[in-house]
């Protein structure tokens, strides 16, 4: 697979290492991950809303491969002791060649081990958060599938302005790493309707690679 150099538009920098790889994913590749979503959202850890600690339940469905995300820690098992199931090695390919795609060098450091599958319906929205559960600061990557959404990156300051609104289709790819590695971000708002008929998925998917820097 070498999609970068066949797909898509050059990089857009939004912020210091924060990089938007506009239609870095093929359509196949789009079609075979979204497949793959839909199994691993099968499993036995299966797909949540999760309770928020301060009350109410997400509104994006999530699935965890490698370790178990909720908010806001990780685990090596559901809090029924279900196992959480495991990464797949797709998933730390197309990570390697994402962040090698974003900044031009190859990824050093800790191993990406995780990934959450957070899945939209036409009314979810994730409010403005850092990824600051993981003990790594290997930037993350993120892949979108189906329906385009406004990706909010700000700053790692505050929830609030400065930020940028970006607009993230299916086949994006946006990694942020470096400085922008804790900067603030969030999915104020998807556009229902607007996925590729020819994809069969109705909402949106996003998956971020990570690495959790935890004991393997
Ligand atoms: O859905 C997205 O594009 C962002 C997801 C996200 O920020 C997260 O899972 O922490
Ligand atoms: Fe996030």
């Amino acid at each position: 697979m070498d999609d970068e150099a066949l797909f898509g538009s050059p990089p857009v920098t939004v912020a210091p290492g924060a990089v938007h790889l506009p239609g870095w994913l093929s359509a196949e590749t789009q079609a075979d991950l979204v497949g793959r979503c839909r199994q691993w959202a099968r499993g036995p850890a299966g797909t949540r809303r999760h309770p928020m600690p301060r009350g109410g339940v997400m509104s994006v469905s999530m699935t965890s491969l490698g370790w178990h995300w909720r908010p806001y820690s990780y685990a090596r098992a559901l809090p029924d002791g279900t196992p959480v199931q495991p990464f797949p090695e797709l998933l730390g390919a197309l990570a390697a060649r994402a962040v090698e795609a974003a900044y031009g060098t190859p990824h050093e450091g800790d191993p990406y081990d995780v990934a959450l599958v957070n899945f939209y319906d036409a009314d979810a929205r994730m409010g403005m958060h850092q990824d600051r559960d993981e003990l790594s600061r290997a930037p993350v990557v993120s892949l979108s599938l189906g329906d385009s959404c406004v990706f909010r990156f700000g700053n790692t300051e505050t929830r609030t302005r400065p930020y940028t609104d970006v607009e993230l289709r299916s086949g994006d790819l946006f990694v942020f790493g470096g400085p922008s590695r804790m900067a603030y971000h969030g999915v104020p708002r998807t556009r229902p309707g607007t996925a590729d008929p020819a994809l069969g998925l109705n909402g949106r998917l996003n998956i971020t690679i990570r690495a959790s820097g935890l004991p393997g």
